[in-house]
């Protein structure tokens, strides 16, 4: 077993030394909660929501002035097998679309006044195809998960994280069997429509990727360089920096899920501050969510990425910071 590279260290590091949340504030928010109008706990999960922002923001009184959904986009090398019913250059279309208010995610956050910013990670320059070759040079991957620390370096109250990117189910399907155990057709779902014949061929680059990187998986940020996309490693990046400045994570689907996973196997603790805002309808999600000891708040049936499902997230988030803060005390 070769050891880890020493350009992982620090990241390691920011995943092992991660700050506690802050109990006094969840104590204040309870208190509020049983004085608020309604038969005590009668807003349910709602009531755990604003507990969870109190803890993760360190404050008794939580606010969402600035809430903030990121999508990060890159593109992958190992599109060129068809494993996706759209070609690379949709990535691209994609992103302009997000700009131009043209998405599903665009328009959820301009209905709740989210700000949406999209991170666009050298679309021109895919990952390396993971059936026969590393996605990243060590360092560049470290280099990309710093990239995804600046995320949070517009003060949000609260971080949605959600991806584009033609190929990045695969990607994250590779991360999760990598992770887990189990065959690519264990974690190969249809992402943006695939056919039958697609999905098979999906497995197949899946269990090529276990096959060709296998001895080189022992460590989470290994199977990240190895399997991972630009948009997984900045997410990790995104998520380890919200942790240390304070910023609860919204978790989007299959993708988002997989830079959660990552940090997970480095440290449970690592994804505390993080929600999961839906179970896809992107087959294993709702597995890989009961890997991390986790629920989702929301099953809309959607499969989409993009954020969408953050993005929902956050509206029910707001809504129920608005009942905590604005309801009458009996
Ligand atoms: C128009 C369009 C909008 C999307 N929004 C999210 N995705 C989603 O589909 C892609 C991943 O699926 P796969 O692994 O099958 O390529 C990602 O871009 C994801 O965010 C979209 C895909 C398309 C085509
Ligand atoms: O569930 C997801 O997150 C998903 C599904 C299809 C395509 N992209 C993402």
């Amino acid at each position: 077993m070769t050891a880890l590279n020493p350009a992982f260290a620090d990241i390691v590091e920011l995943l092992t030394a991660v700050p506690d949340g802050d109990e006094a504030a969840v104590a204040a928010v309870r208190q509020r909660n049983a004085a608020l109008a309604k038969p005590v706990g009668s807003l349910g999960k709602l009531e755990q929501l604003v507990e969870f922002l109190a803890r993760w923001q360190h404050r008794s009184a939580p606010r969402l002035d600035n809430p903030m959904v990121t999508i990060f986009a890159g593109n992958h090398g190992l599109a060129a097998h068809a494993v996706s019913a759209y070609a690379p250059e949709a990535t691209a279309q994609m992103v302009a679309n997000m700009t131009n208010g043209g998405s599903a995610v665009s328009q959820i956050c301009g209905l709740h006044e989210i700000n949406l910013r999209v991170f666009e990670l050298a679309l021109e320059m895919p990952t390396g195809d993971i059936a026969t070759e590393a996605a990243f040079e060590d360092k560049m991957a470290a280099a990309t998960i710093a990239y995804g620390m600046e995320a949070v370096a517009g003060k949000p109250d609260v971080i949605g994280l959600g991806d584009v990117g033609v190929g990045s189910t695969t990607s994250a399907a590779a991360v999760f069997a990598a992770l887990y155990g189990g065959t690519g057709a264990d974690w190969a779902a249809r992402g943006s429509g695939l056919d039958d014949a697609g999905l098979v061929r999906k497995a197949g680059v899946i269990d090529q990727a276990l096959s060709v990187h296998a001895g080189a998986l022992n460590h989470p940020l290994e199977v990240l360089a190895r399997l991972g996309g630009r948009e997984v490693a900045a997410m990790l990046g995104a998520l380890i920096a919200a942790r240390h400045q304070k910023v609860p994570v919204v978790i989007d689907g299959y993708v988002a899920t997989a830079a959660a996973a990552i940090a997970h196997a480095v440290n449970p603790q690592a994804i505390e501050h993080c929600l999961f805002a839906h179970v896809s309808d992107a087959g294993p999600h709702g597995r890989v969510i009961a890997h991390l000891g986790q629920r989702p708040l929301l099953d809309l049936g959607l499969h989409l990425g993009e954020g969408a499902g953050a993005a929902l997230g956050i509206v029910m988030i707001k809504t129920a910071l608005h009942l905590h803060a604005n309801m009458a005390t009996a």
